[in-house]
């Protein structure tokens, strides 16, 4: 018999969530990190993802502990794993930002308007034993050259809302892309080969019954 596993998302994204439930995960609870997003003078938008998914792990695993601590030592059990992510967008060293107004989602799109940007989702887990295990996984995106009427349809959709680089590639934004070189589900928020890969490398056991189908 295996022993009891759990795994906590550090995440309050729809997104990740249904990612996971894509490689038939389902964690056993959602813990939301609410963390400064905020990038240092001249960070490299690789690094900035590193950071923020490691900050956003070691938050919720600290949040857990001190819930673990409040238990009789007999009733705490093992500690989960914790699993954490943030996607940045940007085009050379110039980090977008996560879009939350009308404003920066119209800078964003003009910006990558026929051109090739980069997206980096930084993975984060924290182990049952307290080991942080990073990567950063990169795709290259390019948006075909945007015509006024596609600009201001997009942001009247209100899909780029709370999206890295204020566009979201599962929408309607899908339509720019030209081009893209490296992991799809990257760009959504959860690069699916390599978080089961980091997971099941850290003795997490992912189970591949996929014979009755879910599609
Ligand atoms: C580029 C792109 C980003 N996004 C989303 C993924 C992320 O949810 C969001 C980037 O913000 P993040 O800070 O990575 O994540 P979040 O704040 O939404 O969720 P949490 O920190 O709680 O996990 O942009 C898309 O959904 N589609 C895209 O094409």
């Amino acid at each position: 018999m295996d022993a009891p596993q759990t795994l906590v998302l550090a995440s309050g994204s729809p997104r990740r969530v249904e990612l996971l439930a894509q490689a038939g995960i389902e964690p056993e609870r959602l813990l939301p990190a609410n963390i400064d997003e905020t990038p240092f003078k001249s960070e490299h938008p690789r690094s900035l993802a590193r950071r923020l998914s490691g900050e956003k792990a070691h938050k919720a695993r600290a949040l857990i502990d001190e819930e673990r601590k409040a238990l009789p030592e007999d009733e705490r059990g093992a500690a989960p794993y914790v699993l954490a992510a943030d996607t940045v967008v940007a085009v050379g060293s110039n980090i977008m930002p996560k879009a939350e107004l009308l404003d920066e989602a119209s800078q964003c799109l003009r910006m990558l308007s026929g051109r090739a940007h980069r997206v980096y989702t930084g993975l984060a887990l924290v182990t049952p034993r307290g080991q942080m295990r990073q990567r950063v996984v990169e795709t290259r995106v390019r948006f075909k050259r945007l015509t006024r009427e596609e600009l201001e349809s997009y942001l009247a959709s209100g899909e780029w809302k709370g999206k890295a680089g204020g566009y979201a590639i599962q929408g309607f934004a899908g339509t720019f892309v030209v081009k893209l070189v490296g992991s799809y589900t990257n760009v959504v928020g959860l690069p699916l080969a390599e978080t089961v890969a980091l997971l099941t490398g850290e003795g997490y056991r992912v189970h591949f019954n996929w014979l009755s189908g879910g599609v």
